[in-house]
């Protein structure tokens, strides 16, 4: 059943423990660093009983109506069900929410599509798998995860004399399940998530098999706490001057466990080193999930570069040649990535059962190059941009003393736009490009995957290379030694032959 956003929003009063530094927070709906984010989340919630887009961010089944982020996908028509749904999740928040509910909806329905992988000689974890994805999307679950171990797991002294290991690992068992401690990172959205997925994107070394656990905890669980970084919202000197920031900062949050009880049927893989990271890739997890980020990425870089086109024709510069060029060189790179979207479903897999999933090679090769262009882009619309944004007054409040607003309507008038006008464009520019919200979002496109040489290793992993190979090896086979050296006696046969009269 799909919840409404009040009701999500109710949900979210559950007792959880978040801190921003020594603060706790008491309720997430109503902080002054969250409130607004969670009502753009709740905008997402709200947007699925709209007949404008009931259909496309959600799918109907047996009579009962879900999220469409966990539809297994069983057609090309299934795949762009999801896609649309993604988009539209991605345009009600321009591409600033990464982890938006669809993002972990891709990992635990496509875990679900091969649950097979977790039932081992140790083990059988399937049904958990193939229960937790049918209970999420009955209850409309919103999960976030945490995937990244701490850097303290580095530590040449993480072996010994600590009462708690900064990684989070097993550290009981009983005949209901198993207790955890320790650190996950980033847990992005998880202020505002129902429950978070923990687990490892990283190989873990021989001896850590402790630390492979995999597994989905309630937010509000006993012992479990999340450890906010700055939220952006709380610092928005108003709607008008930060309007992403005030409305649109997921958070990211540490994970703290302290012997919190996992009950088995959460349990999805456990003293499994190898398979906790495998299966990400031997299940469409991956790959459904950043399917989501390369349409998220689309609809931020439409935001900048709208913002870029925006301000040439407000300086006025929108009809020098140079400029144009440069606007065409971002129309270009959109063009890029709108196509790596579609070139996902073109160049989709089948799998077995008669299910199918984006192309991971070109999910992979689409991440690369949003986390590669970023900075590309941002960079060429601070050069557009100018010093806009440092020409303005400090605040809006210029428009609340009557004295500093009739000079500032009247200096900074152009006959493009108004000064207001001009100010709202610049500050939203300065929210996306010199804030602290937007340096987080910098970094957060480079790392959301992991450091650029991760990613490439995905792609390597995903090159289809024995077609590559095909590639070659038909032309080498073409042609062999025996060949050449016939041709070349031909050759000097014809050389020979005395040419006839002229
Ligand atoms: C804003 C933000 C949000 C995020 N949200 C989430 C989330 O929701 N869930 C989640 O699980 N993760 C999330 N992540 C990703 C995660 O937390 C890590 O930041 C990411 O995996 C990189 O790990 P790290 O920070 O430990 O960097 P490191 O692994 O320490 O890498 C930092 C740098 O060190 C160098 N380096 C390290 N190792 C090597 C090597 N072997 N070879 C060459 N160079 C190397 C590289 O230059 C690399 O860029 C998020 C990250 C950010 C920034």
């Amino acid at each position: 059943m799909i919840k409404t956003g009040a009701e999500y929003l109710e949900g979210l009063r559950d007792g959880r423990v978040i801190y921003i530094g020594g603060e706790k927070v008491e309720d997430v709906t109503t902080h002054p660093g969250f409130r607004n984010a969670a009502r753009s989340y709740a905008r997402i919630y709200d947007a699925r009983f709209e007949d404008a887009t009931r259909d496309a961010l959600t799918y109907e089944e047996d009579g009962e109506r879900f999220a469409a982020y966990y539809l297994k996908p069983r057609s090309r028509a299934d795949l762009e069900h999801r896609t649309r749904c993604s988009t539209i999740i991605a345009d009600l928040t321009y591409g600033m929410m990464g982890r938006s509910p669809d993002f972990i909806g891709g990992y635990i329905t496509g875990v679900a599509m091969q649950p097979e992988i977790f039932d081992t000689d140790s083990f059988k974890f399937a049904k958990n798998v193939e229960a937790y994805w049918d209970f999420a999307r009955r209850n409309d679950l919103f999960v976030s995860h945490a995937v990244t171990p701490p850097p303290g797991s580095r530590d040449a002294k993480y072996g010994g004399g600590r009462t708690m290991q900064p990684a989070l690992q097993v550290v009981g068992e009983d005949d209901a399940g198993l207790y955890v401690s320790g650190m996950k990172m980033l847990a992005t959205s998880a202020a505002f998530s129902d429950e978070v997925w923990i687990g490892n994107i990283q190989p873990l070394a021989e001896g850590h098999e402790a630390e492979a656990i995999t597994a989905c905890i309630p937010c509000n669980a006993p012992g479990l706490s999340l450890w906010s970084r700055k939220p952006f919202e709380r610092y928005a000197v108003s709607e008008f001057d930060n309007p992403l920031a005030y409305r649109y900062d997921e958070s990211d949050c540490i994970v703290v466990a302290e012997r919190v009880h996992i009950p088995w049927e959460r349990v999805f893989v456990h003293n499994d080193s190898h398979l906790s990271r495998e299966i990400y890739f031997r299940t469409p997890a991956h790959t459904l999930s950043n399917h989501q980020s390369s349409v998220r990425y689309r609809a931020k870089i439409r935001l900048l570069i709208a913002l870029a086109r925006r301000i040439t024709n407000l300086a006025g510069t929108d009809k020098i040649p140079a400029v144009q060029d440069e606007l065409g060189h971002l129309a270009a790179l959109y063009g890029q990535v709108s196509a790596m979207v579609d070139g996902q479903i073109q160049g989709h897999e089948e799998l077995p059962g008669g299910l199918v999933n984006y192309n991971r090679h070109y999910m992979y090769a689409a991440i690369y190059f949003a986390t590669q262009q970023y900075d590309h882009i941002c960079a060429k619309v601070r050069e557009l941009l100018g010093g806009g944004v440092l020409q303005m007054p400090a605040d809006v409040s210029v428009m609340d003393n009557p004295e500093t607003r009739a000079t500032f309507e009247e200096l900074w008038d152009m006959s493009s736009a108004t000064a207001l006008d001009r100010y709202k464009v610049m500050k939203l520019a300065w929210d996306i490009l010199g804030t602290d919200f937007a340096g987080r979002h910098t970094q957060y496109e480079r790392f959301y995957m992991g450091p650029a040489f991760v990613v490439r290793i995905h792609n390597g992993r995903e090159c289809p290379w024995g077609e590559f190979d095909a590639t070659l090896d038909g032309l080498l086979g073409s042609y062999d030694t025996g060949e050449v050296l016939n041709r070349g006696q031909e050759m000097d046969k014809l050389a020979a032959t005395p040419k006839a009269a002229e």
